[in-house]
Parts: structure tokens; C-alpha cells; sequence
């Protein structure tokens, strides 16, 4: 069973996503967008370390595999981590277009139990956009790139400034990134759009 809310039914005047023209070629790994990131991020030594590579148009691949310190029943992937691969995955989107946003809304269909040690390929792509509100899709499959669904997803992210994150996030942390030139220089970037 599966279904997706209201709120992530695109409205009748949303509008197809644009892939920036300075976003990577595909095929390109799009690398970690803060190292600390749990979905992402080098620096965490329990994170998913999941790499999204550039797709044709404004979608992504991507590739998870389920380590022993992911395991909700015993032996299987917890259902909050895929969520969480998935939610990385779909954020990722938004390289493409340039634009910094965070998930308002994710919705995420568990189809199959995926076991510790599986590599989950995930596979995303936007569908639109109206105003801030960028409406995207994910499915993860197992067994290969072909394999049978395990989950997927449809998610609303939201379009932000820095501020965003400059406002809301801990000191520390705020000042370590902003400390860091190539983390400001990626920051700033992507809030000059077109
Ligand atoms: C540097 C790159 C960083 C990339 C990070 C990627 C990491 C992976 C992705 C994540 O996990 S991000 C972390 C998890 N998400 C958050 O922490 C977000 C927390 N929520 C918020 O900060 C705010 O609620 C949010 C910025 C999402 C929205 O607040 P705003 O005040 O900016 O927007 P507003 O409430 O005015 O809503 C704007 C539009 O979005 C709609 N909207 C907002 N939240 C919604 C929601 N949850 N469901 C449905 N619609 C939503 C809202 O109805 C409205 O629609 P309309 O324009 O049609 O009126």
C-alpha cells in the first residue's frame, strides 16, 4: 500500500525544475555538502557516507550500504536510517538547481526488509516547482540498480537562505563552518541564482 498527501500534489501551476547551468555534468559525484553531516559527511564515523552522483535532467543515483551500527531488528536495516538515506538523497536534488532548501515533509514507503550489508541504490529526481516549494520522488532498490524496490519516498523541501542555518544552528558549529572558507565559498554560491 502506498499513497502520497495532498500536500506534496504539486499545484496545477507549479512549474518543471531547471538544472542549473553551472551544476555538475552527469555522472559527476556531487561530494559531501558539510563533512559533520550524518547522512553524507566524512567526519562521522557511524554516518551512511552516502555519495550522490548528477543524473541526467535534475535527478540523482546514489549508494548506501547497511553497516552493522544501522540495524533496527536484528540484522536488518532500521527503517529511520533508510528514511534518512532517502531524505540525503532528495536533498541532494537541489545542488542541481542551485538552491538551498531543507525537507519540510517526507513520506516514505517501507516495501521490503533490507539486511545489514545490502547496498541500497537509490535513485531521485524532481518532479517541480512553485514559488520556495520543490516537490521531489525517491526509490531505493536492492539486489543491483534493477533490483526490486525497498523504499521510496516523496518529499516537499523548502527553499532557504544561509540565514537559515546561521540562525538556527548550535554556536560552535556555525563558527567552525564559517571559519571554513571552501564551506562559505560552497554557502554563498548557492544563494546567487539566475
Ligand atoms: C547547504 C545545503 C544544506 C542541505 C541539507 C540537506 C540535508 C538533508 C535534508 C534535511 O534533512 S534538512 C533538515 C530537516 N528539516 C528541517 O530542519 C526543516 C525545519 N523546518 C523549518 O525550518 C521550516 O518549517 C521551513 C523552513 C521548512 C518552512 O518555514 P518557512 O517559514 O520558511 O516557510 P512557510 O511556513 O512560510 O512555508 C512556505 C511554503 O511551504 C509550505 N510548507 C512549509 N512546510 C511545510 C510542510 N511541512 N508540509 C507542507 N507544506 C509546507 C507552506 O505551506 C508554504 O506554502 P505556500 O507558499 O503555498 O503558502
Amino acid at each position: 500500500m502506498s499513497g502520497t498527501s495532498a500536500a506534496l500534489t504539486p499545484p496545477a501551476d507549479a512549474v518543471a525544475p531547471v538544472r542549473h547551468p553551472d551544476a555538475p555534468p552527469p555522472g559527476e559525484l556531487l561530494g559531501a555538502h558539510y563533512e559533520h553531516c550524518f547522512g553524507c559527511g566524512g567526519g562521522q564515523p557511524h554516518g551512511l557516507h552516502l555519495q550522490a552522483r548528477a543524473g541526467e535532467g535534475v535527478s540523482v543515483t546514489a549508494e548506501f550500504t547497511v553497516k552493522p551500527a544501522h540495524q533496527g531488528a536484528p540484522g536488518l536495516a532500521h527503517g529511520g536510517v533508510l528514511a534518512t538515506a532517502l531524505d540525503e538523497t532528495l536533498g541532494s536534488l537541489n545542488w542541481l538547481l542551485r538552491t538551498i532548501a531543507v525537507t519540510g515533509r517526507l513520506e516514505t514507503d517501507f516495501v521490503r526488509p533490507v539486511p545489514v550489508d545490502t547496498v541500497l541504490h537509490l535513485d531521485a529526481r524532481i518532479t517541480a516547482v512553485h514559488g520556495r516549494k520543490i516537490y521531489s520522488t525517491a526509490t531505493g532498490r536492492i539486489g543491483g540498480p534493477e533490483g526490486p524496490v525497498a523504499v521510496r519516498a516523496d518529499a516537499l523541501f523548502i527553499e532557504v537562505k544561509v540565514d537559515h542555518f546561521i540562525e538556527n544552528g548550535r554556536p560552535a558549529e556555525i563558527q567552525a563552518a564559517m571559519a571554513d572558507p571552501d564551506q562559505v565559498k560552497r554557502a554563498r554560491a548557492f544563494e546567487v541564482n539566475p
